[in-house]
């Protein structure tokens, strides 16, 4: 099962996205949708927000009036925060029962628009941020849906904003243009990458790098930090430190498009958990390494994990490598030598003598 989470502001087009994401067989679990559910006549949900914000919000049929709620709600950064109190525990245990519904080989798809908000990027395995002006959302929102102007700012000020949301995106679907476009882009995303991901998850089927030196690229940096998140949230208190190692981690340097985290455990026993937990999550052992390494299995983005304790005199040297050539024009043009020849054990060697002897 694939878990991606997919967001956008108010009014970018997620639900447009996620009628192609159904068509090509998607299971999605729209927030929006429950949070309707978990408030229509009779819930207790309905009950505490009555409580909270007054008979005022009911209609005259006794069902919710959405907009008469907006309206108190969405004025205030404290009534925002009293609304969500109320409305996201319930939509989070709602939820979490239709995330366990959905069949073993599902793309799972979570329409969560206060993804980012809520921090819960790390916990799927891809998120896809629709990504839409926000001058563009608004006039959307007014014109298309006739939302009025002013509920569509005051919520848009209750959202994380647009470079928030690209920090936390491993991909971003730019709706700027036609609908036509923004489908197409998701119908080529289906194909390149989230049913293949998914078939490696099921499978076990690793995603091994191409050692083929490129140039360097400056995405690589966030890449590193969104797998450090992501195993964070896999390992917990396992893990000492996690941290983005190797030759993508040294800032301007041409290296092989692999992305290596070095995540420091504290004794052998952390280090059987993090093996267990890792392998849970779908990370795949390297069988071919005498040291703890994992591939993992995204298509579009090789990534390899080392596990080390921290009283491993290894441990220290991979963290100083980064430091040791950033600085040091000669070593870069050396390590860069190297690389092209692509041999990961001679890469070692040299990273471990060059380290061995800064320290000495
Ligand atoms: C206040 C309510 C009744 C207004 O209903 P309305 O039909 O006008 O809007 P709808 O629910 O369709 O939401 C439309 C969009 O508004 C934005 N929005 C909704 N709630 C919030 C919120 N609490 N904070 C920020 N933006 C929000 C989202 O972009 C959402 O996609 C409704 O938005 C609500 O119950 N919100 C609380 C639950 C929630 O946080 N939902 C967001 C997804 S978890
Ligand atoms: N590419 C596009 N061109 C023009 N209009 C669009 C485009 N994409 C979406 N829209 C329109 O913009 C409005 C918002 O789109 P949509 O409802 O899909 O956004 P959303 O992210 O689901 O919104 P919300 O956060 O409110 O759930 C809708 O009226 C939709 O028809």
């Amino acid at each position: 099962m694939l878990m991606v989470g997919l967001t956008g502001g108010i009014g970018a087009g997620k639900s447009t996205v996620t009628a192609v994401l159904a068509e090509a067989g998607a299971v999605i679990v729209d927030a929006d949708r429950i949070a309707r559910e978990v408030v229509e006549p009779g819930t207790p949900g309905l009950a505490m927000l009555v409580a909270e914000f007054g008979e005022q919000i009911l209609g005259v049929d006794g069902a919710l009036d959405r907009a008469a709620l907006a309206g108190l709600a969405f004025v205030d950064a404290g009534r925002t925060a009293a609304l969500n109190a109320i409305t996201h525990p319930l939509i989070g245990q709602r939820t979490a029962e239709l995330f366990g519904t959905a069949p073993e080989d599902a793309i799972v798809v979570h329409d969560m628009p206060l993804l980012v908000e809520g921090g819960m990027t790390p916990g799927y395995n891809l998120v896809i941020v629709v990504d839409t002006p926000a001058d563009i959302r608004l006039r959307r929102l007014v014109e298309q849906r006739g939302m009025p102007d002013d509920d569509a700012r005051a919520r848009m000020s209750r959202q994380a904003t647009d470079e928030q949301r690209r920090a936390v995106a491993d991909v971003l679907l730019d709706n700027s243009g036609e609908r036509q476009v923004v489908a197409d882009l998701t119908r080529s995303l289906v194909e390149s990458r989230l049913l293949p991901f998914e078939h490696n998850l099921r499978t076990g089927t690793p995603v091994i790098g191409d050692r083929a030196v490129v140039p360097f690229r400056p995405e690589w940096a966030g890449e590193a930090e969104r797998a450090s998140a992501r195993l964070g949230h896999v390992l917990g208190e396992v893990a000492v430190r996690i941290d983005h190692v190797g030759p993508t981690s040294v800032g301007g340097l041409d290296a092989p498009d692999i992305i290596d985290i070095q995540v420091t455990v504290r004794d052998e026993a952390g280090r059987d958990a993090a093996l267990r937990a890792l392998t849970a999550a779908g990370w795949v052992r390297d069988r071919s390494s005498e040291r703890p390494l994992f591939h993992w299995c995204d298509p579009a983005r090789p990534v390899e994990v080392s596990v080390i304790a921290e009283d491993d005199p290894e441990h220290e040297f991979s963290l100083l490598m980064s430091e040791v050539i950033a600085d040091d024009p000669a070593a870069r043009e050396e390590y860069a030598g190297i690389l092209r020849r692509a041999d990961r054990e001679e890469t070692r060697q040299w990273e471990r003598a060059r380290c061995a002897s800064t320290r000495s």
